[in-house]
């Protein structure tokens, strides 16, 4: 079919993590027609696909959208959160670090009924999804499927030490970061193939499916709204260059815009909280309280020392050197341009069970310039020139819960994001404790040769009170939004174990807004194995081997 046919079985909004593979295993049997629809555009340009092009993306309106945050006392104003936009969504523009969650992230959604998400079938999935060759992979890891992940290649001496520095603390030595149900330290892993270049879910899993006859691919097109007609979702009106027009859904309509815009457009669509709605100019098709609500971040830091005894890589990236790595990478598909994440992860407990880490950090031999005037933002921050090293912390099991709201009924406006960062006071109090964590870390024997004075926030930021100040603008959006459409009853609730709306037939959210709670550890592997597991569960529906989602929950 074309992008002029106005009827398919299925139509998917939104090309990112898991909506590129929910169209790929939707469409692999041949028999639905299926539809993608994408804002963006196609993502296939050098700035994507190299890895370290990473931070020369953030700003580009072409590769992100920029969400204004709405300020909050005590925070610094302007905070603005990038997300990708285009084939592969935030999978072709984030960071590449590469962790699938833990089994009791999984084990957790099961535990309160949602039994189609048990981690025994979870890592089903991801071994057929992953194409991972590492030595020493562990037994739950897929060898060759169409994601190919990779470990980070980068020795030097100071960095090998950061890993002894984490077995000194008692973690244990992990050959495969991605080893199910335990704390541990060892080499990143990424979402970067085999040649060197960035394994978004658009050139893993969409692009090798894009010349299957039932699978239409539409680019430059902004989903307005879901059409709901009697309480069943009958297709989408979508914006293009040419105008506006409707395209119907047989069977299903699909959200996988993201966390913040699959909320948007539910709202948009009259299906979301009734005085958000009317406050919008929306007329109500179903108050459903939930929609936008129970919004969780991985809130984050980052922490730098001074380093001695091993050059670094911040000059790395200036000048003949930054031009030798270029060439290089050409040349061979290897050395510093090829990966972009921190090059050492640790997932530790400070107070959660060892098997579910609460803690992330990345660990990187590199330093930015920043201080409360400049932060360390992606984008924003500059490498500094003298030889740094860093960790970035990451609060994993955030209590606050932030909120998005429609604000108009016009889909081209922005809507109000309240991240509420500091909404539990216990997440303060759990980032004070992981700055002492860092230092601790940073202190132990391994790294005494190597590492120097803390330049960024400084050892004389000490008591809890300072640390808490600092920790206002040291804090940032961990980019990782989860919840605002999340899984659950329907009374506090958006989807059915099966991510079907509630309320409403025909039409379910696949994407990280139906994570009932933040995974331990980044969220795109979760985004892509959420689409993966989704497709299986329409399949069946379709199959008539379940209850059809056109009769789902009333
Ligand atoms: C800068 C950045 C760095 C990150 N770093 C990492 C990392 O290193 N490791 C990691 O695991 N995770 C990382 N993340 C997080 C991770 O990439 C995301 O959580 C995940 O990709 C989200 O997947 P998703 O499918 O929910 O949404 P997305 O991948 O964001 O996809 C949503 C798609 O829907 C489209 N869309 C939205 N609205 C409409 C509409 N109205 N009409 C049509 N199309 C629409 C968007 O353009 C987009 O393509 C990062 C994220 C960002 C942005």
């Amino acid at each position: 079919m074309t992008a002029q046919d106005t009827v398919f079985d299925y139509i998917i909004v939104g090309a990112g993590s898991s909506g590129c593979v929910l169209a790929d295993r939707l469409s692999a049997d041949g028999k639905s027609q299926v539809l993608l629809i994408e804002a963006g555009g196609t993502n296939e340009t050098e700035l994507v696909n190299m890895p370290r092009a990473f931070m020369k993306m953030f700003g580009n309106p072409i590769h992100f959208w920029h969400f204004p945050v709405k300020g909050q006392h005590g925070r610094p104003e302007g905070e603005v959160w990038p997300y990708g936009r285009g084939l592969g969504g935030s999978s072709s523009t984030n960071g590449t670090w590469y962790l699938r969650g833990m089994p009791t992230d999984y084990d957790g959604w099961a535990a309160a009924g949602h039994t189609e998400w048990r981690w025994s079938e979870i890592e089903r999935c991801y071994r057929a999804m992953e194409s991972y060759q590492g030595a020493d992979a562990h037994a739950s890891r897929g060898r060759d499927g169409p994601l190919q992940i990779t470990q980070l290649p980068y020795r030097s001496p100071a960095i090998a030490a950061t890993v002894e520095a984490g077995v000194e603390m008692g973690l244990p030595r992990l050959e495969d970061i991605n080893t199910p149900g335990t704390t541990g330290i060892g080499y990143t892993q990424a979402t970067v193939d085999r040649r060197g270049r960035r394994a978004s879910s658009y050139q893993a899993f969409l692009k090798p499916a894009m010349a299957r006859p039932n699978l239409t691919v539409m680019i430059d097109t902004l989903v307005e709204r879901v059409e709901i007609d009697n309480g069943r979702a009958t297709g989408v009106r979508i914006r293009t260059a040419d105008g506006t027009r409707t395209i119907t859904a047989r069977h299903e309509v699909i959200l996988s815009a993201g966390a913040v815009q699959s909320p948007k457009l539910l709202q948009l669509s009259g299906i979301g909280p009734a005085d958000v709605l009317a406050g919008a100019g929306v007329p109500v098709k179903h108050d459903l309280p939930a929609v936008g609500r129970n919004l969780a971040d991985h809130a984050m830091f980052s922490i730098s020392y001074r380093l001695h005894n091993d050059q670094g890589a911040n000059r790395e990236f200036s000048g003949w050197r930054m031009m030798s790595h270029v060439v290089r990478y050409y040349l061979t598909r290897k050395g510093m341009m090829a990966y972009t994440s921190p090059e050492v992860t640790a997932l530790l407990s400070m107070r959660s069970p060892a098997d579910w880490p609460d803690v992330q950090f990345g660990i990187g031999p590199f330093s930015m310039r920043s201080s409360e005037e400049r932060k360390a933002d992606p984008g924003r921050g500059a490498l500094e020139d003298r030889p740094g090293i860093t960790v970035n912390a990451i609060s994993l099991r955030p209590k606050s819960r932030g909120a998005i709201s429609i604000c108009s009924a016009d889909v081209a406006d922005n809507v109000e994001i309240d991240a509420n960062w500091w909404g539990d006071p216990a997440d303060k109090a759990f980032m004070i404790d992981m700055v002492r964590l860092v230092r601790r870390y940073m202190r132990q024997p391994a790294l005494a040769r190597f590492v120097g004075e803390e330049v960024v926030p400084g050892a004389a930021v000490e008591s809890d009170e300072q640390i808490g100040e600092v920790l206002e603008w040291l804090t940032s959006p961990g980019i990782h939004a989860t919840g605002t459409c999340r899984m659950g009853n329907a009374g506090d609730s958006v989807v059915d174990s099966r991510l079907r709306v509630h309320g409403v037939s025909g039409l379910r959210v696949v994407d990280c807004s139906v994570m009932p709670v933040p995974p331990a550890g980044n969220t795109n592997g979760p985004a892509m194995v959420i689409g993966w597991r989704a497709a299986e569960l329409i399949l069946e529906d379709r199959d008539g081997s379940r209850t059809p989602a056109h009769q789902a929950t009333q």
